[in-house]
């Protein structure tokens, strides 16, 4: 063990409410919005290959000519119940908003740069009115900020000389400004979501970022905070020097996700997941592949199967619509959220091992074990091998209860679920299994083998 002054606080997990209405969300939406959303992947005509967020950083790109992009922001069919209702509809319990992406424009109006919407011509907060419309759908708001912050004079790489040093003390005391702004300003936001932490300068901070949480944590109890926001004193990111996670949740899972239930580590965790392969801002063509719903609905099921949850991430353009691609996937994980939802929320590891046809999921608001079902074998039932002494009573549909299943058990705690009716779905569906403890004695006199 080594010891630390700035390694994680709290080992395991968090224990409280908060932490709990968090871990039971499921499934989330990430809006990532901005000056970037403009050029949209394009600049003078020609087509960026990286990310549209990350245009600043094109070397066909004067980070001046970028700045000026401040006075075309006029978002003028902005309306954030829309965007909000949208949400509601797919079933998303939370939504993790951009407030300043890397390129330091400020989507709220801070008074510590200029840099912001209250500048440009279209002049009014954006966040605000975003967190009250997602507030009113009753869909929890997250704060994404990045530390990281291009367009700030006294943002820097390293810390290498002496002026470099009394630069990003400046910076230091700016971020920090910026971050008891928006706790004040939207004091309804449950936690916020780092980004842009990775580079020397900060990872150096490890005293300053970590009395930086502890005052943030102060002034908004209970607040969220992932393991991507601070390094500890030997510069080490997510998880410190002793293995152990810091922060409540892990944030590595960005465009992946987790294999199994060993690889989380008993960790809280999100998966942060884009549609085309990699555009977080409005990029004006999506190339390569672009996940269709039933890959989303199998991503999610397979996160809330392994204790996690599901941010799928929107990229709104600059007049504040949603491109269609993304209203249309919204809408296909709704209506699919409709009637599986309670497969979803509430949903945590269910301990069963893991079967080709799906995921396994359970409720810990019901007890209840869901199977969500995406790949039907050839011989048309399903496998389950239960936790041993745990029998299975029950097994129906939930996309309707007439749609009943046998469960026979084929050996020592396994089952073959059996279709009462032809199964053809054209989507993903979910059964549910009533389970119970194994009568005493009820053994089915298995004989184990002797080797
Ligand atoms: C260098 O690789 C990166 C760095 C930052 C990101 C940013 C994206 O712009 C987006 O905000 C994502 C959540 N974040 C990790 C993505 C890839």
């Amino acid at each position: 063990i080594i010891q630390l002054q700035h390694g994680a606080h709290r080992l395991g997990r968090r224990n409280d409410a908060d932490m709990a209405r968090w871990r039971a969300y499921g499934l989330g939406q990430f809006i990532h919005w901005g000056l970037y959303s403009i050029p949209a992947g394009e600049w003078n005509g020609k087509m960026y290959n990286g990310a549209a967020e990350w245009i600043r950083t094109w070397k066909e790109v004067s980070p001046q000519a970028y700045d000026s992009l401040i006075y075309r922001f006029n978002p003028t069919k902005f309306n954030p119940d829309s965007w909000a209702a949208v949400a509601k509809q797919m079933g998303v319990k939370y939504v993790t908003i951009t407030t300043k992406h890397h390129d330091g424009f400020c989507l709220w109006p801070s008074k510590f740069t200029d840099f912001t919407v209250a500048n440009s011509p279209y002049k009014k907060d954006i966040i605000g009115p975003l967190v009250k419309a997602y507030d009113k759908q009753g869909i929890d708001v997250i704060l994404y900020f990045s530390v990281m912050d291009w367009h700030n004079p006294d943002w820097r790489y390293d810390i290498k000389t002496r002026d470099d040093s009394i630069a990003f003390n400046r910076f230091k005391q700016f971020t920090r400004n910026q971050l008891l702004e928006l706790l004040t300003q939207y004091p309804s936001a449950k936690g916020l979501w780092f980004d842009g932490t990775w580079d020397k300068s900060w990872v150096k901070q490890a005293a300053f970022a970590d009395s930086l949480e502890t005052e943030m944590r102060k002034l908004h109890p209970g607040l969220i905070i992932g393991s991507r926001f601070r390094a500890d004193e030997y510069g080490k990111r997510h998880f410190d020097s002793n293995g152990n996670l810091m922060g409540d949740y892990e944030q590595g899972w960005e465009r992946k996700i987790p294999e199994k239930i060993t690889d989380v580590h008993g960790n809280d965790w999100d998966c942060v997941m884009t549609i085309p392969e990699n555009q977080w801002g409005y990029a004006k063509t999506w190339q390569g592949h672009i996940k269709t719903a039933d890959e989303l609905l199998e991503m999610l099921a397979k996160c809330v199967s392994l204790d996690g949850n599901f941010v799928l991430n929107f990229g709104p353009k600059p007049d504040g619509t949603l491109r269609a691609e993304e209203l249309s996937l919204a809408k296909a994980i709704g209506d699919w959220m409709t009637v599986n939802k309670e497969a979803i929320y509430n949903g945590e590891y269910a301990g069963f091992i893991k079967q080709d046809w799906g995921y396994f999921i359970k409720s810990t608001a019901s007890n209840k074990i869901y199977m969500l079902v995406f790949n039907i074998p050839v011989s048309g039932v399903l496998r389950v091998a239960t936790p041993s002494h745990m029998a299975i009573r029950k097994a129906y549909g939930l996309d309707n209860a007439a749609s009943n299943y046998t469960s026979e058990e084929i050996g020592s705690s396994t089952y073959f679920i059996h279709p009462n009716q032809q199964i053809t779905p054209k989507k993903p569906f979910v059964i549910v299994l009533e389970t119970g403890e194994e009568a005493k004695g009820q053994t089915g006199g298995y004989e184990k083998a002797k080797t």
